[in-house]
């Protein structure tokens, strides 16, 4: 167990997230998503909003990793500002997925500024989510507790299929911090491989919470 981190190492966080226009979109289902997560092992849920979080710690006894979702221009939608991570904190996240790529942010703040406000006033631990070894090496000097490479695959281009064990070993072999291996993970193979690589742990969100992303997949096979 690392101290500043409410989860152990080896853990499988699951991500419980449906975004409007899915069925499940809304507080009551990802409660209860989060519920059935627990009971199958999952040790922290990462969940999107002030009401998801509220919704979720209210019914299952797990830390939540909060993250704010907020589309905007720039490109930068994960917890883009200091307010957006207060949200989620006020609302019972333990600690707090923030973008840490080198991409602008809005409003103009950097990354070291938000983390630094978020330490000082908030008191959570921060998670950069990152997109490659650079951003990854920056969010840590700017103060990111941990890193993640959730956002790999997502800042050009189409994003691959499977997901990017190779970023994982790279930052792991860079950062003094755990690394959390999250993006694209769907099979016991794929979350194996990333703690064989050293992560310190691994986030899965749309192969166990998106029933509608997992039909449309397997339908597609059969086309
Ligand atoms: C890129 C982006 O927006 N990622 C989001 C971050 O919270 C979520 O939509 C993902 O579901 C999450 O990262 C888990 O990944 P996966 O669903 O692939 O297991």
């Amino acid at each position: 167990m690392d101290d500043r981190l409410p989860f152990p190492s080896g853990a499988l966080l699951v991500s419980c997230q449906a975004q409007p226009g899915n069925p499940l979109h809304g507080p009551v289902s990802m409660a209860r998503m989060a519920a059935a997560a627990a009971a199958g092992g999952a040790r922290a849920i990462r969940a999107n909003g002030p009401a998801d979080v509220a919704a979720i710690r209210s019914e299952v006894d797990l830390p939540v990793l909060g993250i704010n979702k907020v589309f905007g221009p720039d490109g930068v939608f994960i917890t883009p500002t200091f307010e957006d991570a207060a949200a989620v904190v006020r609302a019972g996240a333990a600690m707090v997925a923030i973008d840490g790529t080198a991409r602008p942010r809005p409003g103009g703040g950097s990354l070291g500024d938000q983390i630094r406000r978020i330490h000082a006033e908030l008191g959570v631990p921060v998670m950069a989510d990152v997109d490659d070894l650079a951003a990854g090496t920056a969010a840590r000097a700017a103060g990111a507790d941990v890193v993640a490479t959730t956002l790999s695959g997502y800042t050009g281009g189409p994003a691959p299929e499977g997901p990017d064990i190779g970023l994982v070993a790279e930052l792991v072999t860079r950062l003094d911090c755990p690394v959390i291996a999250e993006g694209r993970y769907r099979s016991a193979e794929d979350v194996r491989a990333a703690v064989d690589a050293g992560a310190y742990a691994v986030v899965v969100g749309t192969a166990i919470t998106n029933p509608m992303a997992i039909t449309t997949r397997l339908a597609k096979a059969l086309s």
